[in-house]
């Protein structure tokens, strides 16, 4: 069956959205941040999805652990923790996100630690070129780049790299980790854009220069107020590009956000993460939606706020608006 016509506009009015739920915490070492897609649900934020904002949902209804995939036998490989693991669930991420995509549905991933974003976006990105003959575009909110190729990386964190894997700046041969992704599952470098940076590794500086890479750090957040920061950003995408937003929680300010793995401070408010939701929506490209890295089990009393605030980008991203 041919895919469903889809609006000029990208985003499939039919309102046919399709829900990952990953519960891999692989691509970091604290536990926890498995248990996020349960407690966004459990929040509520599914049926707040149907009922509120008349999606219809395709879920398999299941929270994905990936069990068979995880490898006992997984030695550091480059400098990579736990290579073949993370490798072989971004490669099964990848074609559900994909099989989602081609229907012309919207993707929803609740992760998981923000590794998950090689399986998401190399999906995406493989089924828009095949359905809309284009190049998507990649808005990374986040405290972090995560683009350290496994070399420059000091952690050997995964969670920690993606960006690099999906651009080509970081890849390997067939059969090794990540040398599974191909050309049409990429992103160009300069159709990435990030918001939200504040802590950013050397190596990574050095390669978001030499590349060119739009970044809006926190410092053009206070420099020219988030408005206007929303207004460079699509700028640089240009309209009608598909667009896949890809939120890390940590972008928010531990005052938000208290619950994950990496908290950085001096982040966003609650308001200009929804903002940034907001207009992304705004704008009838966005296709796909990875919220990630909230981490119920740390920082406990924060946890409920935590979830709060990930439900909330989450229905700003799908349409809600306040009045
Ligand atoms: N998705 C994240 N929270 N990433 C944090 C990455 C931190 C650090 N830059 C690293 O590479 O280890
Ligand atoms: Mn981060
Ligand atoms: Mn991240």
């Amino acid at each position: 069956m041919d895919a469903p016509t889809i609006q000029p506009k990208f985003l499939p009015k039919s309102n046919e959205l399709g829900l990952v739920a990953v519960g891999f915490s692989g691509g970091q070492c604290k536990p926890g941040v498995d248990a996020a897609p349960m407690a966004l649900i459990e929040s509520g934020l599914v049926d707040q999805l149907k009922d509120d904002l008349e999606y219809n949902i395709h879920y398999d209804g299941q929270v994905h652990a990936y069990g068979d995939l995880i490898c006992e036998d997984d030695p550091d490989y480059r400098n990579m923790k736990k290579p073949k693991t993370v490798s072989a669930v971004t490669e099964r991420l990848s074609s559900q996100i994909y099989e989602h995509a081609k229907e012309g549905r919207f993707v929803l991933t609740l992760g998981g630690d923000h590794s998950i974003a090689v399986g998401t976006i190399s999906g995406t990105a493989k089924a828009i070129r095949e359905r809309l003959g284009r190049e998507m575009a990649v808005i990374w909110v986040d405290a972090h780049a995560d683009i350290n190729t496994p070399e420059t990386s000091d952690s050997g964190n995964i969670h920690g790299m993606p960006v690099a894997f999906l651009t080509g700046l970081a890849s390997d041969k067939p059969g090794m980790p990540f040398g599974w992704l191909k050309d049409d599952q990429k992103i160009s470098t300069k159709k990435l854009v990030y918001i939200g940076l504040r802590d950013v590794d050397r190596g990574e500086k050095k390669i978001l220069r030499e590349n060119g890479i739009k970044a809006f750090s926190m410092h053009d957040v206070d420099r020219y107020g988030i408005g206007k920061v929303m207004d460079m950003a699509l700028g640089w995408i240009g309209r009608d590009t598909p667009i896949h937003l890809s939120f890390d929680i940590d972008a928010l300010d531990p005052m938000w956000a208290p619950s994950t793995g990496t908290a950085v401070r001096g982040g966003l408010t609650l308001r200009e993460g929804d903002f940034i939701a907001e207009c992304v929506h705004e704008t009838g490209s966005l296709v796909a939606l990875d919220l990630v890295e909230v981490n119920p089990r740390l920082e406990q009393h924060g946890a409920a706020e935590t979830v709060r605030a990930g439900v909330s980008i989450v229905r700003c991203a799908l349409g809600d608006t306040l009045l």
